[in-house]
This record gives structure tokens, sequence and C-alpha cells, in this order.
């Protein structure tokens, strides 16, 4: 029996089950959701609440140029909205779908819209992805011109999941890029964030630099577990993820952590040590800029 005078460790009195899908996307969107479903269905099993897909999982990879939006196909079979929700809905779960790229109308570029859903399918929040990755990394896969088919969000996304002891949690959106701009993490844990969500595609060359070391100086930052939930592999000849997906908890140690290949990563909140870390490193009652 834990001394109930010691201080929370972090694995003290879990309040939220969470999990993180890390998948190879590729082949075709078909094939993509077929993993994507058999992952949600083993994260329920074991007890996960809040499920987490990675960045663009049903078409990263799939050959087609650019982004499809699948969306576009709201008389298909499957459209990725409805096929989310159903999947929340048919594992009684939260689910996080990563990314979906939904075309706009107006500049007929796609968005980069992460989307939850309740565990009776209702869409309850979106974020669409800030920052667009243009960079040259140097890979096979060489340069990166986000832009070119996608346009940036503008908002800034929170919402709550009532966990386990009855009370909110706060949950701040992010995706892949984001993560380098420290701004945003900030303004989601001054919207009241715990936990914030990184669903992303981070390259394998970044990734093997900066992915961990990102994720881990965020949550320090602001004090908040993160989640970050990584493709990973081969997507195509050219374009390759580097996986390692892993939840942080407050004080920068890894609570959970996948390696290179398609996994599921499980992790435990706790609203205790949450409070024990932000009490004892109040650094967001010091800001002076
Ligand atoms: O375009 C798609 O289909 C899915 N989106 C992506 O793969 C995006 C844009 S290319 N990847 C990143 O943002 C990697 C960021 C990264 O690796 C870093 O910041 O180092």
């Amino acid at each position: 029996m834990p001394d109930k005078n010691a201080s929370p460790t972090a694995d003290q009195n879990p309040i939220l089950g969470v999990a993180g899908v890390q998948m190879t996307s590729g082949g075709t969107v078909e094939d993509s959701l077929t993993q994507a479903e058999q992952a949600i269905e083993q994260a329920a099993s074991v007890g996960a609440r809040l499920v987490v897909l990675p960045e663009n999982f049903a078409t990263l990879g799939t050959g087609q140029s650019g982004p499809v939006a699948v969306e576009e196909a709201a008389d298909g079979p499957r459209t990725l909205t409805r096929w989310a929700a159903a999947q929340a809905r048919a594992n009684g779960v939260w689910l996080v779908a990563g990314t979906i790229p939904v075309r706009q109308a107006g500049s007929g570029k796609s968005r980069a819209r992460s989307m939850v859903f309740d565990p009776e399918g209702e869409l309850v929040a979106q974020y669409d992805k800030i920052h667009l990755f243009d960079v040259d990394v140097g890979d096979a896969y060489g340069s990166y011109r986000e832009s070119d088919y996608y346009e940036p969000g503008t908002d800034v996304v929170t919402w709550d999941i009532q966990a386990d002891d009855g009370e909110p949690l706060r949950v701040g959106m992010s995706v892949c890029y984001d993560l380098r701009f420290p701004e945003l993490y900030a303004a989601l844990r001054r919207q009241g964030a715990d936990l914030i969500l990184v669903p992303s595609a981070f390259t394998h060359r970044t990734g093997q630099a900066h992915w961990g070391m990102l994720l881990r100086a965020r949550a320090v930052e602001q004090g908040c577990y993160v989640l970050g939930v990584n493709q990973c592999g081969w997507h195509d000849s050219k374009r390759r993820t580097w996986g390692h997906s892993q939840l942080v908890d407050p004080w920068g140690d890894t609570r959970a952590a996948l390696a290179s290949e398609p996994d599921i990563l499980v992790g435990q909140i706790s609203r205790e040590y949450l409070k024990r870390i932000r009490t004892q490193l109040p650094t967001h009652q010091h800001h002076r800029l």
C-alpha cells in the first residue's frame, strides 16, 4: 500500500488511460484504415479511453499526388469523417483522428484537420494545423512544401474530456511541425491545457535529431503531459518517418515510448502528479514578459 503521505509518483492514481497508434500509412486508403481499425480496437481492449491516430493516417504515402481530400467524396461510402465517428462509437473511445486533409472551397487547398470524436461518435472539437512544413530536410524526399497543398489553420483549440475522477481534463491540440513553435504550447497552457496532443508524421532525419527533445521541452515548459503520436517506417520509396511515439510527463520524463515499428503506445495521466509538479515548479506564476 503506497504511503499516503508520500508525494505522488507519476503513475499514482491515474485518471485517464491514453493510447497512440503508431502506424505506417501507405498503400491504399483502405490499407491504412484497416491498420488503424485494428489498432483502435486493440487500444480500447487494453483500457485506453482516449485514442490518438497520427497525422494523415489515411492518405500519407498512398501515391496520390499531394493530400487527397477524401472528404470531397462526401457521398463516398467511407468518408474519413464518417469512418472516424464510427470507429469512436464502435469502440466506445474518444478518438482523435490524427489529421484528415479537408479541401477548402476558397483556396482549393486543404487544411490538415485534427478532429475529436466522443464515444457516441459526435464531433466535439477540431483543430487545423497552424505551422506548415516548407523545409529542405536533406533526406531522400528532399524538399517538403506543405503549403503547396495545405493552407494554415488560425485557431488555438482545447477541449475537455471527463476523466475517471469525474473531473474535466483539458486537452490541447497541435500537429507535427507545430511542435517547433513554443508560442502555440504557451497559448494552449493559457487556455488551461493539462495534456497536449501531437499527432505527427515527423521525418526520420529530423525526428532522430529533434522529436524527443522537442516533446520533452514542451512538456517541461508548459508543465503538461505531451503525447506525441508519430507515423513510422517507409511510406513509399522516398518518404520515411521516425516513429518513437511517446507520452512525456510534466517533469519531462518519458512515461511510455515506442521504437520504429507500428505499435500501440499506452500510458496513464495522473492529475495528482500534474498538480505536484506545477506546485513544485510554478513557472506559470513567474512570467515577467
Ligand atoms: O503532407 C502530408 O501528407 C502529411 N503531412 C506531413 O507529412 C507533414 C508536412 S510534409 N510533415 C511534417 O510536418 C513533418 C515535420 C517534421 O518532420 C519536423 O518538424 O521536423
